[in-house]
């Protein structure tokens, strides 16, 4: 069986984050890859250059084209943009009954440049997250899409319980943007409604973490199209992550990409 994985991103020019690093994650996974593209960026590891959003159509036909012929059995939203986008996307999940959507919410990219208009959180909350299976913000989409401030893993928790309030079936709070100060451990929180669960890795003194977020996320995508539970996803994700930061390729002169075939070529750890 070849599973299928689609995602509805931006384009980083640089490959360290965005579609790229979603299909080079797909394929470290045994998936097969498909994109729809809602931006291209001109982008490095210095920062961003350029935005050039996608039309809503353009996206929707690319969405059109893949589900007619190429069914994915899960898929992943990354840079959605603004609200056309992101209610076309949630619209058209809906009526395809996709059933794993995994919703990355990217807002601002690391270097400070906006890939979501401010407007556009509301269109999150109301079109999208209801009809995510897993939402995956990092903490500071986290207080944005709940109003709460987030100072330790108490307060994850807290606003992992409004996110599944909001509609998604699985939340997971990256914590990657803890300060070193805080700990010096990167805990991701897992809520599925019922119980809490903990990934815990060394927190990694690298500059070079572009892209963490759309990775980890490509990985539980990859995961659920195979067929796996969320929690096992999660965990393979967190080691797949670790394993690119601890072994990341040193590549540009601003906040590099991390290395997507460590973890399967077994790099020792
Ligand atoms: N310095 C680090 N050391 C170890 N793990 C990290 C580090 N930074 C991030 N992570 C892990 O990487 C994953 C992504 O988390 P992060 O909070 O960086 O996402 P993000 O901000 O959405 O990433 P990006 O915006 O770069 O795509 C999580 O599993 C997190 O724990
Ligand atoms: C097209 C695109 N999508 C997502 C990110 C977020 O990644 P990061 O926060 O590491 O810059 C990005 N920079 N570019």
């Amino acid at each position: 069986m070849v599973y299928k994985a689609l995602t509805i991103a931006g384009s980083d020019s640089g490959g360290g984050a965005g579609i790229q690093a979603d299909l080079k994650t797909f394929q470290e996974c045994h998936v097969y890859g498909m994109s729809a593209v809602t931006a291209v960026t001109a982008q490095n590891t210095k920062g961003v250059q350029g935005v050039f959003p996608s039309s809503a159509s353009e996206v929707l036909e690319q969405l059109t084209s893949i589900n007619e012929d190429l069914p994915p059995e899960a898929v992943k939203t990354g840079m959605l943009v603004n609200d056309e986008i992101i209610a076309s996307v949630a619209d058209f999940a809906s009526s395809s009954g996709w059933e794993k959507l995994i919703v990355d919410p990217v807002m601002i990219a690391k270097g400070g440049a906006s890939l979501l208009g401010e407007k556009s959180i509301e269109a999150l909350i109301n079109r999208l997250i209801p009809v995510a299976y897993v939402i995956t913000p990092n903490i500071p989409e986290a207080e944005a899409l709940t109003g709460r401030e987030i100072r330790d893993v108490g307060d994850c928790r807290k606003a992992a319980e409004d996110l599944y309030g909001m509609g998604a079936k699985h939340v997971i709070i990256k914590g990657g943007h803890q300060s070193q100060s805080q700990s010096s451990y990167a805990t991701d929180i897992l809520y599925d409604g019922k119980e809490f669960f903990e990934f815990t890795s060394p927190r990694i003194s690298t500059p070079h973490t572009h892209g963490t977020g759309c990775t980890f996320s490509a990985v539980i995508t990859a995961e659920l199209a195979k067929g796996n539970p969320v929690f096992d996803s999660v965990h393979t994700a967190k080691g797949f992550i670790t394993a690119a930061i601890s072994h990341s390729l040193g590549i540009g002169n601003g906040h590099g990409p991390t290395n997507h075939w460590a973890y399967h070529e077994g790099v020792n750890l």
